[in-house]
């Protein structure tokens, strides 16, 4: 096992057992201190001396040389007390300063590890030794108990990234009225991993944080250990039971339920890794927990107008199949009130665990399975099950949802045996879905202008429950056997970026309603129409920015697709006041086209790039006019500012004294540009930067699926046929992205030439 440098470092000094292994510990003085004696040493004032160990190496190496040259004395009998008590007091204060010291250095450990990022990220790559994985330096800063604390979040936080520190920690619980929350549950080893003797790599450190210790080769074959450590809203371990998962995850989203919201319990993690024996599970999966509570509650008599009734679904190959209804195909719509509908699905009025638990059963015979290398009785599709709250007077209203769904199996198809076709194309459908529901989870939490519930059939039927007034909880289950380590990973790292984004709405401020997440544009009544609701309909229209990807091959590390872009953060206005601009569409760069005020701006903008690219040809080439306007004496060029007079640095006038040139007083050989003329220039520039930005985007989009698409078509016509549209795609890309180049070159040749020399 290995440890962070800066652990190692403050321990390495010794070994634990040699003799003043216990002072050696401590922080080394920066002189040598030979000319100390343990005389001189009592005299030390205490706080401020930090030179026990050395103090004791001294004094016993001085004596063992005989360069001690104190005057002898007989011990006396009152001595012994004196040198009792002295050396007493000696060690407490070696003790005290001891303690101040570790407490120092582990301060010091903290601050590196959490503060220097910079340092964490040079040792790195460098820093093979000690085999532990570096996060990001977006990493947030960590409160006493190794919690984010808000006004620290740098960047996308990263929740795996507070490590280390949560050792053995006691962490508050977590919030568990929050929006989304994000738990993990460990299963226990089954029986083939005993057998194999597979050791446990998932080790809780505290009832919020898990480790996991990944078994790793080296180049040269060394065995060594990653260590990566992870933080969620609870963590459960593989001998905890269903009981006390529900209390902590399914149960709040009940209460929600019946305080009329929408909520979702959803369970992710690779096959075989107890999904579907967390959520449902007939004996005590979290649905059966939960029906109990909600039955409780419907007695109550402030729920006595309410019933429950449920509906059994699931998704499979992106199609909707009632699995109360002999598997008939259904659809999911939207009523006026833009409420998700599954028209058609067969709803069963239950008003007790029993019937539920009967209905259930008969429903989930009926699931998609198949036998994968990890579990005989895998789910190849989704299965929804949800419990509506209806007013008994009216049928047809909604008054609250709890959905619970066990998701198919989330690993790479070759890690599901997938051999063959149909196999395999579940893998690849499987994959997009679960890809969009997290794109829909961050957009959530993030509280996005758009969500992409389009993305999947998955989220479609989910919308309800990610918008308005509702909840989701995620549970993660993860397998402990070192052969899962991959898998295991994968899992929290999805769950992380789940959980991270909470960090980058916290730092937006906090919410101002009662309860935390609801402050932002929540807590609409159901039925009413909200502001995402409305923007559900304009993405509708805009299917194609919403293309499908694989998490498995979308390198999201390295490309984030939902990235906010910086240049439309920082300026928004720009963009307006660019398409406005007289001095924009100047007047070779105006559209022919009489519908350009409908346009929306980013075509509008595509548009006029464009056609900057068409008419290229007929304009001077930039450099050539570059060259033309700038043809003059190299110490007059405005690229040699350091060799003649700067525009804006201070002179000496007549009288020795300093002044400023401003644009009245020009100076010989620069070009004096119009404010105006700059300030569009830049904006135009902008332009272009978000265009070429959409343009990688829409690429990498394009290549994550032409990758998903060769690797789950085994057909070679059909691998043919997409790779044919998929280079024509490309090309119109490349095009675009070409057009906004060419048309910024146009722009900054087309401004040199307007001003005068
Ligand atoms: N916490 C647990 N305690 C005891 N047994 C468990 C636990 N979790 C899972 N199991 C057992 O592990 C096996 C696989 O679990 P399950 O079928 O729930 O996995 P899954 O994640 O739903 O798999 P798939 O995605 O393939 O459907 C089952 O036999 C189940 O009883």
């Amino acid at each position: 096992m290995s440890y962070p440098k800066s652990y190692n470092d403050t321990s390495s000094t010794a070994s634990p057992t040699s003799p003043g292994s216990f002072h050696t510990r401590l922080p080394q003085p920066q002189s040598t201190t030979t000319t100390l004696t343990a005389d001189s040493s009592s005299r030390l004032p205490g706080p401020r001396s930090r030179r026990p160990s050395v103090l004791t190496l001294t004094k016993s190496s001085a004596f063992a040389s005989g360069q001690e040259q104190r005057p002898s004395r007989t011990r006396t009998v009152s001595d012994v007390g004196r040198i009792e008590s002295s050396s007493l007091q000696r060690t407490r204060v070696l003790e005290r300063r001891a303690a101040a010291a570790a407490a120092a250095t582990a301060a010091e450990v903290r601050r590196s590890l959490l503060v220097d990022h910079e340092e964490l990220e040079t040792t790195d790559s460098s820093d093979e030794e000690k085999n532990t994985r570096r996060y990001r330096a977006s990493a947030p800063l960590l409160d006493a108990y190794g919690v984010p604390s808000a006004s620290g979040v740098k960047t996308r936080a990263s929740m795996g990234a507070l490590k280390y520190s949560t050792n053995n920690t006691v962490v508050p619980p977590s919030d568990l009225n929050q929006k989304i929350r994000v738990c993990v549950r460990k299963r226990p080893m089954n029986k083939k991993e005993m057998e194999r003797s597979e050791k446990d790599i998932a080790p809780l450190l505290n009832t919020r944080s898990i480790q996991i210790n990944e078994p790793k080769l080296k180049l040269d074959l060394t065995r060594y250990i990653e260590q990566h450590t992870f933080i969620f809203d609870d963590v459960f371990d593989a001998n905890s039971k269903n009981t006390s998962v529900y209390e902590r995850t399914a149960f709040p989203l009940v209460k929600y339920m019946f305080e009329g919201g929408r909520a979702t319990c959803f369970a992710y993690g690779q096959t075989g890794s107890g999904k579907t024996f967390t959520m449902l599970d007939p004996n005590h999966g979290l649905y059966v927990l939960a029906a109990k509570d909600i039955f409780a509650l419907l007695k109550k008599p402030e729920n006595e107008h309410l019933s429950a009734w449920i509906g059994l679904y699931e998704i499979y190959q992106g199609h909707i199949y009632d699995l109360l209804n002999e598997r008939k195909k259904i659809y999911a719509r939207e009523d006026a009130k833009r409420n998700v509908i599954i028209s058609g699905l067969r709803e069963y009025p239950i008003d007790n665990v029993g019937n539920l638990i009967q209905v259930f059963e008969f429903g989930s015979n009926e699931r998609s399975t198949g036998s994968t290398v990890a579990n005989d009785s895998s789910s190849r599709s989704h299965a929804v099950l949800q419990i509506l709250l209806k007013p008994k007077n009216n049928r047809k209203k909604i008054y609250g949802k709890l959905s619970f769904i066990d998701l198919a199996g989330s690993e790479r198809g070759a890690d599901r045996g997938e051999t063959d076709i149909k196999t395999r194309m579940e893998g690849a459908e499987i994959n997009k879905s679960l890809l969009a529901l997290k794109e829909c989870i961050r957009a959530l939490d993030q509280d996005k202008r758009h969500t992409p519930f389009r993305q999947s059939q998955l989220t479609q039927v989910l919308k309800d429950s990610f918008v308005g007034k509702s909840r989701t909880c995620m549970i993660a289950t993860i397998s402990p056997g070192g052969s899962n380590s991959e898998h295991t990973l994968n899992t929290l790292r999805y769950a992380d970026r789940v959980k991270e984004l909470k960090g980058a709405k916290n730092r937006r401020g906090p919410a101002t309603g009662g309860e935390e997440g609801e402050g932002e544009g929540e807590g609409e009544v159901e039925g009413e129409g909200d502001e995402d609701e409305e923007e559900y309909a304009e993405m509708d229209s805009n299917e194609e920015y919403y293309s499908n990807d694989d998490s498995d091959i979308l390198d999201e590390e390295t490309f984030n697709v939902e990235e906010e872009n910086i240049f439309d953060v920082d300026f928004p206005h720009e963009q307006d006041a660019l398409i406005r601009s007289s001095a924009f569409a100047s007047p070779s760069h105006k559209l022919a086209d009489s519908s350009y005020s409908s346009l929306d701006h980013q075509q509008q903008q595509h548009h006029q790039l464009h056609h900057h690219h068409q008419q290229q040809h007929n304009q001077p080439h930039t450099q050539h006019l570059l060259q033309q306007q700038f043809s003059l004496p190299s110490h007059h060029h405005p690229m040699h500012l350091g060799d003649g007079p700067s525009y804006t640095s201070p002179r000496l006038n007549q009288w020795g004294s300093t002044s400023l040139h401003t644009a009245s007083a020009p100076i010989p050989g620069i070009i004096q540009f119009d404010s105006q003329q700059m300030e569009e220039f830049v904006k135009f520039h902008r332009a272009e930067i978000r265009e070429a930005t959409d343009c990688t985007k829409r690429e990498s989009k394009l290549v994550a699926n032409i990758s998903l698409d060769l690797s789950s078509n085994q057909d070679y016509e059909g691998s043919s046929h997409q790779f044919q549209k998929y280079l024509l795609d490309l090309d119109d890309i490349l095009e675009r992205k070409m057009a906004a180049v060419e048309a910024l070159r146009d722009r900054i040749s087309e401004t040199v030439s307007q001003v005068e020399l």
